[in-house]
């Protein structure tokens, strides 16, 4: 089957001191009719640099966008902005981190939500104002009569984040963007939120991609991860076959850096250093390379491929066959070997 969006190739280049260098490298990756697929990695690594190049959100004027990106069919590197903006909040909707940002701070949750339905469908005066209430509703707010004349400082944070959403549903979007959409709340609300995305997805049969750097939110909506490394994708599969048997050096760092409730704090590791500056990267080398020195150079590929090594279970360089932790150092039974 088609899928529902398809980035070929797709590359994010920033212009810096008069040079252009890629944010994101030649990113392939679909997206399924009701899928949801996760990307995942450290800060600064490209996701959101990803999520405004589909959006065509990136200033025209200091980025360029390569490659292909196809949207049910048909080339949406090539709309105008008119064919963009019409599909923006339409077709394709986006929930950004902090909603505070995302909404009007001058205009009332309803005028905001009502200002989409104008703009996106044919309903007019007193079906705008109902919808509007419906739409509250939806997103699991009390008293939309009332909420309709309030300003998003008179909110939480997660009834911002859910009025957020029912404005990125206004007209059965067949993509959501989710970018971090429960960074900025608290625990309990982040839980709720979640579960609400859950629902909106089944409700409206949309596919969603999810960005975080939160493996447990990845763990509890993707079906599918892809998990970015300065730039690159360094690793794709389901999301069963990550959490079982996760390959790539980096992958394995995150995990084993993600803090668990029975993980003594002695255990958790670090990943030692940082994502490289983009604008610097040694373009043909394995870029996690930097942050496990104690694999020998061998170990890694030159310009390595992402190469699929079970079925839609994809790794880049061959350093993920002989990688093992600094500490398992000398131990060969705790090695991670290639089947
Ligand atoms: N408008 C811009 N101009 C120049 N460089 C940018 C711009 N936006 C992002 N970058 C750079 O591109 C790289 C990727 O940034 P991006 O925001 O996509 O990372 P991210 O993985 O989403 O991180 P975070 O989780 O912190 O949002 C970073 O090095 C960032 O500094």
């Amino acid at each position: 089957m088609e899928p529902l969006i398809e980035l070929k190739q797709l590359s994010t280049l920033f212009n810096s001191a008069g040079d252009y260098y890629a944010a994101v490298d030649e990113v392939s990756l679909s997206i399924g009719n009701n899928e949801t697929v996760a990307i995942v990695g450290e800060s600064g690594c490209g996701k959101s640099a990803l999520a405004l190049a589909i959006m065509g959100l990136h200033d025209e004027r200091t980025t360029r966008i390569t490659g292909e990106i196809s949207f049910q069919g048909e080339p949406l590197l090539q709309q105008s902005l008119a064919q963009l903006n019409r599909l923006r909040g339409d077709a394709i909707s986006l929930v950004f981190q902090d909603p505070l940002t995302a909404l009007n701070p001058l205009m009332t949750v309803g005028q905001q939500i009502a200002e989409n339905l104008q703009l996106h469908t044919k309903l007019t005066g007193e079906a705008i104002k109902q919808r509007v209430y419906q739409l509250l509703e939806q997103v699991g707010l009390p008293q939309p009569q009332r909420l309709y004349q309030q300003y998003p400082h008179e909110l939480s944070g997660g009834m911002r984040q859910r009025v957020v959403i029912a404005i990125a549903i206004v007209n059965n979007p067949a993509l959501i963007i989710a970018d971090e959409p429960t960074t900025a709340l608290d625990v309990t609300i982040q839980a709720q939120i979640l579960t609400l995305l859950q629902t909106i997805k089944a409700d409206y049969q949309s596919s969603v991609l999810l960005i975080t750097h939160d493996l447990g939110v990845v763990a509890e909506m993707a079906d599918r991860v892809a998990v970015m490394y300065a730039g690159q994708i360094v690793e794709l599969a389901t999301v069963d076959a990550l959490f079982k048997t996760p390959h790539h050096p980096y992958t394995r760092s995150l995990f084993a850096s993600m803090p668990q409730f029975n993980t003594p704090q002695s255990q958790l590791r670090v990943i030692e250093g940082a994502v490289p500056s983009l604008a610097a990267v040694d373009r043909q080398a394995c870029r996690f390379a930097p942050r496990i020195p104690w694999l020998p150079a061998h170990a890694h590929e030159s310009n390595p491929p992402l190469r699929e090594v079970s079925p839609g279970h994809y790794v880049r360089c061959t350093c993920w066959r002989t990688f093992h932790f600094r500490e398992e150092e000398g131990n060969a039974d705790v090695i991670h070997t290639a089947q």
